[in-house]
């Protein structure tokens, strides 16, 4: 489970979050929503230590993100909106250092690199490098990088832009999957249709402030009446 509480970033002088808290319980998926600008990405960002918090605490299944940053960072894996990868690897040696890094055994890795290549269509490309791929592919290496190990939780932004549409289907099924056996999901994502199949409850953020949250039934009814 991930929790924010009362979560404060400043980007050199200015405020861009401000006073969050939530929380991701095991096995839910929790859209993040909120206008360009509303400071997901910041959110996603701070989660991952990228940023650091003005105020706050972040904790993982009882991890703190400031007392134990090591074993805090093995409980989560990232899919940033802009696709990153190592100009010097191959696919499959993205692959492999996911594999690694999250101690997944030998076999099931083996298994998990195939099975997802085939799903997403990159079997043929991998081992090419990044510079070889279209933007489309370089984003389901690093999907399907993240969908290797099993981690407590996964954080995910806009992850079906620039997908196609087989890809975007099979990565809702897999992260459906993957929420049922036990993984908390945060993920943003402006498609909001898809979020409403997807998500258990979301947060909305406005200017850095959660400006409502609750469970996605509600939000779809708060939509219909044109009030999100
Ligand atoms: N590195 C940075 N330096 C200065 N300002 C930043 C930086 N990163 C983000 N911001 C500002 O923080 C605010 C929130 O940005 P953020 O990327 O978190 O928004 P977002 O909700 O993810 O937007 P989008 O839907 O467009 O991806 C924006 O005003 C942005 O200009």
């Amino acid at each position: 489970m991930l929790t924010l509480e009362n979560v404060s970033v400043k980007i050199g002088v200015e405020l861009i979050v401000k006073d969050v808290s939530f929380t991701v319980s095991a096995g839910s998926i929790v859209g993040l929503i909120g206008h360009n600008g509303a400071g997901k990405s910041t959110v996603m960002k701070t989660i991952m230590g990228w940023h650091d918090k003005a105020q706050g605490k972040i904790n993982i299944n009882d991890i703190d993100q400031d007392q134990s940053f090591i074993s805090y960072k093995k409980q989560l894996a990232y899919i940033p909106e802009e696709p990153f990868l190592l100009p010097e690897l191959t696919v499959f040696q993205h692959f492999q250092l996911y594999g690694q890094s999250y101690q997944l055994e030998e076999d099931l890795f083996t298994k998990r690199a195939k099975e997802l290549a085939a799903l997403f269509e990159i079997s043929d490309k991998l081992h090419e490098y990044p510079e070889a791929l279209s933007k489309g592919m370089r984003q389901k290496v690093q999907t399907i990088c993240s969908l290797l190990p099993d981690i407590p939780l996964l954080l995910i932004d806009e992850p079906f832009m620039g997908l196609d549409v087989h890809a975007a289907h099979h990565l809702q099924t897999l992260l459906i999957e993957k929420a049922k056996s036990g993984t908390s999901i945060l993920l943003t994502s402006h498609q909001l249709e898809r979020m409403e199949e997807m998500a258990d409850s979301y947060v909305m953020l406005h200017d850095g402030e959660i400006a409502e949250q609750g469970a996605m039934g509600d939000f779809r009814l708060l939509s219909r009446r044109g009030k999100a």
